[in-house]
């Protein structure tokens, strides 16, 4: 890959195009040429509709003339296969594979990279054997109580996808069953969710591919004291998921350990063992396939060149035009599911740690704007709370809204003839369109400026497929906007220099007699002043 992505035909004529962006204010902007139907396409049963995007038919034209210039399925495809791109040229770098598409290219006799499939394969199993010594009881609490909840302690990539994604499914969990989370090395984290687990009864899954990771141990050392202190042996409870190799690597402190590997990021590591134990206890062996096929479906999909017919490039594109040619600085995933209320948290990881970068693969700067600033909460309820500024700020905010035809529960109630799930699906419609179309008055203080993008991600219902699915396509989403900018979407140097900071104060407090930066002394003076 050589030159600027700037200097690309279809980036040229993308920044031609941008002068005039499609004005969705126009009457019958959204009706014309059929474009309510024809901006519309499908990928392992999720449906992104995207009449509501300033784009036209010579746009999207462009967009995918990009993919096909920039090579992006030919290069997700080396990915898959095992090419070591997690490295910056001419630096020391973590000169990795990408690999986490492996831990559900398990449905295949061909998988993209045998090895690696078939040591995620070889974990399942050993999942699948704890899954039924749990369920059969041969593994019990110390006490002799069966096992019925689980505590994840991580933080990260080993908290906030697997955390996602267990808030998401928790309809889906088998009776008696509850999986916990504490990340934060705040004691009232930990403190607050001890207090509402047996511990007689409760597994701890240790979760930290490094092994190392200071609040991690931090909170496992302080769960240990908890069952030391309630007389329970920890060892009886406690399971590691780790790097090969990892400090945490120890069969004398764990139950059982499964193993994570270093081709697989933490951001992308929710269908390794990372989210797969506590998945499996909870959701059962059967589920947690499920959820695994939905991801391998949407990742076949990511390999489609046409863009109607991969949904994770196509959201990548239109990511690309807002934030590269309509020069918008944040994006919005508005999940109008209330299950999906820690998806946003994961994104943010997943896209702002994979593409929040400056430099190249080459080590040189970048040219062009790359990651965008991700958040978001769930609708309605953020139509009650920064909904104003979206439709009448001095900032644009592109949104991806995401929903669901069908109710997980299915517990629903007509109310003045619609509804809840209607209520909600209607709002979501709602906003799209106010967004786009804005709304003229004479009073300016309610006028809507509209022309305010937005894609509706639909699917028929949240189950662990659809979960699966969601899940893949927003890191394969991630990973080809990575492409386009050409950087390392796979290390996260800019969260090295905190840690070490954070660790000399750390010595301070602890009286260590070492030089540290004067100014950090001064602070902490400052702070306990
Ligand atoms: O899983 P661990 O090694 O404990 O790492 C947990 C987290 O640590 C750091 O914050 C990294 O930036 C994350 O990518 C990682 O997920």
């Amino acid at each position: 890959m050589n030159g600027s992505i700037i200097d690309s035909p279809a980036w040229q004529k993308l920044s031609l195009l941008a002068r005039q962006p499609y004005d969705l204010t126009k009457p019958g902007a959204l009706s014309a040429d059929n474009r309510l139907a024809s901006f519309t396409a499908t990928s392992a049963g999720l449906r992104l509709l995207f009449a509501t995007q300033r784009v036209d038919g010579q746009v999207l034209a462009a967009l995918q003339h990009l993919a096909d210039e920039q090579n992006l399925i030919g290069r997700l495809r080396e990915m898959k296969a095992g090419a070591v791109i997690n490295r910056i040229v001419g630096w020391p770098s973590e000169n990795r594979q990408v690999l986490h598409t492996s831990t559900r290219d398990i449905f295949t006799d061909k998988p993209a990279e045998p090895e690696s499939a078939s040591r995620a394969r070889r974990e399942l199993n050993k999942l699948e054997q704890f899954v039924q010594d749990v369920d059969s009881g041969r593994l019990h609490g110390a006490g002799g109580k069966p096992f019925r909840t689980m505590i994840n302690v991580g933080i990260g990539g080993s908290d906030l996808g697997p955390r996602a994604v267990h808030e998401a499914l928790q309809a889906f969990y088998r009776e008696g069953r509850q999986v916990r989370f504490i990340a934060n090395v705040d004691p009232d984290d930990a403190a607050r969710v001890l207090a509402s687990c047996d511990l007689e009864e409760t597994l701890v899954t240790i979760v930290s591919k490094s092994g190392s990771t200071l609040e991690t141990l931090t909170n496992e050392a302080l769960v240990r004291a908890a069952f030391e202190r309630a007389g329970l042996d920890s060892s009886r409870h406690f399971l590691a998921v780790t790097g090969i190799g990892s400090p945490m690597e120890d069969p004398q402190r764990y139950l059982r350990s499964f193993s994570m590997f270093d081709s697989i990021g933490g951001r992308y590591s929710t269908t390794s063992m990372v989210g797969g134990v506590s998945l499996g206890f909870a959701l059962g062996m059967d589920q947690l396939l499920a959820f695994l096929r939905g991801a391998a479906a949407m990742d076949a999909a990511a390999e489609e060149p046409d863009m109607y017919r991969n949904l994770p490039l196509l959201l990548a594109l239109l990511g690309i035009w807002n934030r590269n040619f309509l020069g918008y600085p944040t994006l919005a995933i508005l999940p109008y599911s209330q299950a999906l209320h820690r998806f946003p948290a994961h994104l943010q990881q997943c896209d702002m740690e994979s593409n929040g970068k400056a430099i190249t693969t080459d080590g040189e700067p970048v040219n062009v704007a790359t990651g965008p600033i991700v958040w978001g909460e769930p609708g309605t309820n953020g139509q009650h709370a920064f909904y104003q500024l979206l439709h009448q700020g001095t900032d644009i905010v592109p949104v991806e809204f995401i929903g669901f035809l069908q109710s997980q529960h299915q517990q629903d109630l007509l109310v003045a003839g619609t509804t809840s799930q209607q209520k909600l699906l209607a709002n979501l419609l709602a906003q799209a369109v106010a967004l786009a179309c804005g709304r003229a008055n004479d009073n300016p203080n309610q006028r809507f400026a509209g022309n305010r993008p937005s894609s509706i991600l639909v699917g028929e219902r949240l189950d662990p497929y659809a979960m699966g699915s969601l899940l893949s396509l927003y890191e394969a989403k991630i990973v080809f906007q990575g492409f386009v900018w050409r950087i390392n979407s796979f290390d996260q140097e800019g969260v090295q220099l905190g840690k070490i900071l954070a660790t000399d104060l750390l010595e301070l407090m602890q009286g260590v007699d070492r030089t540290v930066p004067s100014e950090l002394s001064q602070f902490l003076r400052e702070l306990e002043r």
